[in-house]
């Protein structure tokens, strides 16, 4: 059987991190970037970080943070994961994997088929690649889905994800259409930006393992 990779991200409390691992997540999320609502100061990521440590992967997420700011994130979290979700370039990801020896995903919005075609140029930069909607007044975190058919038949040069307006009651449907490796879900499973809620994190993980025991 195979089994998709969860994350679930912008969590900004101990009650969130322990309902996602107890829902089986591989993965939480932590919004490091001031016009988010689910924005953490580093002190307060750190301090969750460390709460879920052992248990849940961490993937701290950035978003055009330049090299002083990044670094000193890396510092103070120790995430095992750095989320680019900007419009970072190759060469930088590249520059931050080699002097942090951390695991590197970059997110990219997707339009149509000539951007997808454009992700090759992250090989050899990134670990993996978060296939989301293209950026509104926010680069991610919209709950906005785009077109999963263009996924349908890419040739992947690079592990990945699926991001964008996922929740409970679409993301059987989203694997159905990308067979996605991974699903990443922040709005889809909150009552209000940046709340979180147990019951729909819980039926998003629930969805997942169904789709995945259906084979
Ligand atoms: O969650 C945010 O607030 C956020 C802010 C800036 C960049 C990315 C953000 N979240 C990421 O966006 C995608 C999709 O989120 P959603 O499920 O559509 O709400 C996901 O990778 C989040 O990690």
């Amino acid at each position: 059987m195979t089994k998709t990779q969860i994350k679930i991200c912008g969590l900004s409390t101990e009650a969130a991190i322990d309902a996602a691992i107890d829902a089986g997540a591989d993965y939480i999320g932590l919004v490091h970037f001031p016009k988010s609502p689910r924005h953490v100061s580093l002190e307060r990521a750190a301090e969750l970080r460390t709460y879920a440590a052992q248990r849940v992967k961490t993937v701290l997420l950035l978003v055009n943070a330049d090299p002083k700011s990044t670094g000193k994130a890396i510092g103070d979290v120790k995430p095992d994961v750095i989320q680019f979700h900007g419009s970072e370039t190759p060469d930088w990801l590249k520059l931050v994997a080699d002097n942090s020896g951390l695991e590197i995903w970059k997110a990219l919005g997707v339009k149509d088929k000539p951007t997808l075609a454009k992700s090759a140029r992250y090989v050899g930069a990134a670990d993996r690649l978060l296939f989301d909607a293209p950026a509104k007044a926010l680069p991610g975190g919209t709950g906005t889905s785009f077109d999963w058919s263009l996924l349908a038949d890419h040739d992947h040069k690079l592990d990945w994800g699926l991001a964008g307006g996922l929740d409970p009651d679409n993301v059987a449907d989203a694997l159905h259409a990308t067979h996605a490796p991974l699903v990443d879900v922040s709005s889809g499973v909150e009552s209000a930006p940046g709340v979180k809620q147990v019951d729909r994190i819980a039926a998003f993980c629930q969805a997942v393992r169904e789709f995945d025991e259906a084979g």
